[in-house]
């Protein structure tokens, strides 16, 4: 059904910067942050629960030592029962190799879901990242994206490999132990346990600061990384500018700004160790006082012997927790940083329209208003038409919004008002593979992935995708691209780099046009893609282009007006203004008088 409302729903342009989404961090609680942690590794759940039994195991096997050590005392060392001693002193070194082998395995088996939650983390956000739309990227700075892939997803995995262990068995070691020291005796156990509510009110008062400190040095952590993203992304701009003294100074403000918020979380981190082992030692103060008062009256040597080795089981997992704590605090606000992303949709979301375009329409702007995010409009109120089979030329001048327009048809954006038709269909109603297939862009900078001249014009083309190389040269032959592949020393199997040092600006070019054109698009975009191209090639271009078939619709970008002199329509684009420019001349005649407004 022709969706007419859905259709005409404005678009808002949305903030996707990381940086500066509303508070987030700060009103997350620790326990909403496990849940949903714990939901992406639900599937660990059976591993969870076999590592927690063998963790609680572990924790009684500690328990029961002090009791057997104290009963020992009493009933056999003390009467000088040597065979009893032999006895449990063997039931305690069974009960240690056994504690030595749930320790092992408890390790290797939380061991295994870290490395598995990091895998499945990585892959959750890097699909994430591939599904959000271009506003994100332009938003937010790869360097601090990259951090958050690599260094917080790993503040997570060592919380989850090393500390999670020893979390639940501190844990469990000091509910034991404060179950032993009630057990024994409630007044003395509840007078061990005072220092105990004071620590937890400490705790309490002073962890989201921890949390917040902690997040804080993720931060600088992604800056740092943005910056030496962006100095090594434009080292031959900053060499060839004499910028690095520049470079070197903004490196060495997010370096200190590092530097002080590491120092800080590391304060913070610090902050429970001492408080947790001064609750330690009171409590261990109050039981030697307490306890020597109660010997004779119902209690003994070796229960106050034992009693103090509980008191240290209660308080050492306590001082544990406190380093923990802090791991805990750490890994939240990792979490945090990447929930961020993990809750991020793309606002590029698709509709339904059935609706039948006419014949000779493949393209149509309908009342398009747009603006980047944060920006003002660019584009006001834009209505054209593109037939199929024409080549039609945006001119303007530089900054007039003709590469805005021109995303708009490949839908990097989507207009904040009004509709974009491709064969009289709302444009967000195809898939990303069907409209990837339809409109083929050649961006201003086009850019090429580490690999051959055969991976990079066969990308994202699932249609030669296991063509051999002679098969692929007769398709490039039948599309007239012979004549460019030669330009290339050895044709398909030249090597290409990411950087693209290997090869010249506008060889980039040809291997972009060559990707674009194979994939036979219903509309082909040329942003300025022949600007570092020679006449001659150009020219050739140009053939290729006239050879298309003749339902490909051209929609070409030009600064060099003669690379236009062929459109069968010329719009003008200036002034977030489309309007048709009648001739070469008249087009000429406006970019020469016209103003320059954005
Ligand atoms: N990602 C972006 N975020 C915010 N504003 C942008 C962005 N890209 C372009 N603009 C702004 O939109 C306006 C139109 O830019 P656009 O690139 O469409 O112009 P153009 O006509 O293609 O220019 P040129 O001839 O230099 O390529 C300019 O004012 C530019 O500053």
């Amino acid at each position: 059904m022709y969706k007419f409302l859905i259709r005409n729903k404005a678009q808002a342009t949305m903030n996707y910067n990381l940086n500066k989404l509303s508070g987030q961090t700060e009103k997350t609680s620790n326990l909403a942050a496990l849940k949903k942690l714990l939901q992406l590794i639900a599937h660990e759940r059976p591993t969870l629960l076999l590592a927690t039994l063998i963790i609680l195991l572990n924790a009684s096997l500690n328990l029961f030592g002090p009791l057997i050590i104290g009963r020992t005392i009493d009933h056999y060392v003390i009467p000088k029962q040597y065979s009893g001693v032999f006895f449990w002193s063997t039931v305690l070194l069974c009960m240690y190799l056994i504690g030595l082998a749930t320790s092992y395995l408890q390790t290797k088996l939380m061991g295994g879901v870290g490395q598995r939650m990091l895998f499945t983390l990585r892959n959750a956000i890097f699909n994430k990242l591939q599904l959000l739309p271009v506003d994100f990227f332009n938003q937010n700075k790869a360097g601090d994206l990259i951090s958050r892939v690599n260094n917080d997803t790993d503040k997570l995995n060592q919380f989850f490999s090393q500390s999670l262990v020893q979390f639940i068995g501190s844990i469990a070691t000091m509910t034991g132990a404060g179950v032993f020291l009630l057990l024994i005796h409630i007044q003395l156990g509840l007078a061990a346990m005072a220092p105990m509510g004071l620590i937890l009110i400490f705790t309490m008062l002073v962890s989201p600061w921890v949390k917040r400190t902690n997040a804080k040095s993720l931060k600088s952590v992604g800056s740092m990384s943005a910056e030496i993203q962006e100095s090594l992304n434009n080292f031959k701009v900053i060499i060839a500018f004499n910028r690095r003294d520049y470079f070197r100074k903004r490196f060495d403000i997010a370096n200190q700004e590092n530097y002080r918020s590491a120092i800080g979380a590391g304060l913070a981190n610090n902050i429970f160790l001492p408080v947790y082992s001064l609750g330690a030692s009171m409590a261990q103060l109050i039981v030697l006082v307490y306890g020597v008062y109660l010997i004779g009256n119902d209690f003994s040597v070796g229960l106050l012997i034992a009693y103090l080795s509980y008191v240290t089981l209660f308080y050492n997992p306590l001082r544990q927790l406190a380093a923990l704590w802090a791991n805990f605090q750490t890994a939240m606000a990792a979490w945090d940083r990447i929930s961020q992303i993990l809750g991020l949709d793309s606002n590029l979301t698709n509709i339904e329209d059935d609706h039948a375009g006419d014949d000779e329409t493949l393209l149509e702007f309908k009342n398009v208003h747009f603006g980047y995010a944060q920006g003002h409009e660019i584009l006001h109120n834009v209505s054209f038409k593109m037939e199929r089979g024409k080549t039609y030329a945006l001119v303007g001048p530089t900054g007039g919004g003709k590469t805005t327009t021109a995303s708009l048809i490949a839908r990097l954006y989507d207009p904040n008002r009004g509709e974009v038709l491709l064969n009289g269909k709302d444009i967000r109603s195809y898939d990303a593979i069907e409209r990837s297939k339809k409109v083929g862009f050649i961006l201003q900078e086009p850019f090429l992935f580490t690999g051959t001249v055969r991976d990079n014009i066969l990308y994202g083309n699932e249609t030669y995708k296991d063509y051999s190389n002679d098969q692929l040269q007769q398709v490039i032959h039948d599309a007239n691209l012979s004549a460019l592949l030669a330009i290339f020393e050895k044709g398909l199997d030249t090597p290409v780099t990411s950087g693209g040092d290997s090869i010249s600006l506008g060889q980039k070019q040809l291997i972009a046009f060559m990707r674009a054109v194979l994939r036979n698009p219903e509309l082909l975009i040329l942003d300025e893609a022949t600007a570092n191209i020679d006449t001659i090639t150009e020219k050739l271009l140009g053939d290729i282009l006239n050879k298309l078939p003749d339902t490909t619709t051209r929609v070409i970008i030009a600064h060099r007006l003669n690379t236009i002199e062929n459109a069968d329509e010329i719009y003008f684009v200036n002034s977030g203004e489309v309007t048709r420019a009648g001739s070469l001349d008249d087009a000429m005649d406006r970019l020469l008088k016209g103003k320059r407004v954005s």
